[in-house]
């Protein structure tokens, strides 16, 4: 049996523990066994994550003596919807899942916000368990507690914080993951490391993908998660510092609300909005050409998007995106909030954005 690692999330409104490692999962059934009070587990599958790993997650929980209800659906934003968000909180409750019964979502970011959602708003609230099966979901998703789906306004805008009781990150799923969306996760790695942490993001210039892949992977799922988890202690509902991980977002979530349906991964949207986080705050003065440049170096030399031009799903038009950006939760009396930069690994939350100057810089962007 691999080594274990055990990050604790100190959240305000409840601690629970994120247990990360190659088989975390039959390590731990035992203690979803403890958690399940009517011998059985409710789980919201993702089908591709469930395709490749049936037998495994059937095993675990057959050795904890748990049955099992599965409860499949299709990952993929369009599973966060209305219609996805109806239909998963009919299948719950054809089940009849009570409050104390744990309701576990087993798939990427886009399951887990999902059931995250309806576990939420079930019975006004059941508890919740995440396993996730993509890398985004390991080292971003899965923790800290926003849950939520998509509308024709765009991102996430309808949702809640509901922290989960524990989060099994089992890095075995990560077998199956297409190169794709090994590089969907991965781009939300870089946020971090941009964020507050250069030496990361220098690691990151060295060793690229192979940072999150074979042997160094638990302990990169372990730093990711103990630097949001970190965040989501000191500020679980944004009121603060927790928007500094919405860095490269709200272009990024513009992106996704205007891309053709399916063809654009949020993963790929962060990393184009990460570079433009970095370029305007160039253009504005605030950071070096060189940091700005490095930041697209990198994301261009490990195969992500870091220009409009790069990106799937387009073409994508500037006054579209700005309207979307101001329509960010983050936004405030008016305002569009936005995260920039001093430099890699120095990012910070300014309302002081001059909307001209915004509009000028996303037309110069979509004209390259
Ligand atoms: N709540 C949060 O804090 C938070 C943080 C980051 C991102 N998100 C959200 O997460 C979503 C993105 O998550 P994602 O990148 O995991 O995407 P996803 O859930 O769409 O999964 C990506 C793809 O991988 C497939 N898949 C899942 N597990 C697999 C496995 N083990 N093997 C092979 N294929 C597998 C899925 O079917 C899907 O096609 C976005 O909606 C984003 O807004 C939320
Ligand atoms: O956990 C957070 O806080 C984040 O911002 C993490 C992001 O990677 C994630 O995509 C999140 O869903 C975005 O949140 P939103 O509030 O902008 O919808
Ligand atoms: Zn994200």
């Amino acid at each position: 049996m691999s080594v274990l690692r055990v990050i604790e999330v100190n959240a305000a409104s409840g601690a629970y523990e994120v247990v990360i490692g190659r088989d975390a999962l039959s390590a731990r059934a035992d203690r979803l066994a403890s958690r399940a009070p009517r011998g059985r587990v409710v789980i919201v599958a993702d089908s591709q994550a469930l395709n490749h790993h049936e037998t495994r997650l059937a095993q675990a929980f057959d050795a904890a003596k748990l049955k099992l209800e599965l409860i499949e659906i299709e990952g993929g934003e369009s599973a966060k919807s209305w219609r996805g968000l109806e239909a998963l909180c009919d299948r719950l409750l054809d089940l009849n899942v009570e409050r104390s019964e744990p309701v576990i979502a087993f798939g990427g970011g886009t399951v887990g916000d999902l059931t995250g959602f309806a576990s939420a708003i079930l019975k006004r609230g059941t508890r919740f368990i995440q396993i996730p099966t993509t890398l985004l979901a390991q080292v971003d998703s899965s923790v800290g507690g926003k849950t939520g789906i998509n509308t024709q306004h765009g991102k996430n805008l309808i949702g809640a914080f509901h922290q989960p009781d524990l989060v099994i990150a089992d890095t075995a799923f990560l077998d199956t993951l297409p190169r794709r969306e090994v590089l969907a996760g991965y781009a939300e790695v870089v946020k971090a490391g941009l964020i507050q942490d250069a030496p990361l993001f220098n690691r990151l210039e060295a060793q690229g993908v192979n940072a999150v892949t074979g042997d160094g992977l638990v302990q990169a799922v372990a730093d990711a998660v103990a630097f949001k988890a970190r965040i989501v202690a000191e500020d679980e509902r944004e009121g603060g510092v927790r928007a500094l991980l919405n860095l490269g977002h709200t272009f990024g979530h513009a992106f996704e609300a205007e891309a053709t349906k399916g063809a654009l991964v949020h993963g790929e949207a962060v990393a184009c909005g990460l570079a433009l986080a970095y370029r305007f705050s160039e253009r504005l003065g605030l950071c070096d050409a060189e940091d700005a440049r490095r930041v697209e170096r990198h994301l261009k030399t490990v195969g992500l998007p870091a220009r409009i031009s790069d990106l799937p799903g387009g073409p994508y038009a500037a006054d579209r995106l700005l309207a979307r950006m101001q329509d960010d939760k983050k936004n405030s009396g008016g305002a569009i909030t936005l995260i920039l930069a001093h430099g890699i690994g120095n990012a910070f939350i300014t309302r002081d954005v001059d909307h001209k100057d915004l509009a000028a810089f996303l037309s110069s962007e979509v004209e390259q």
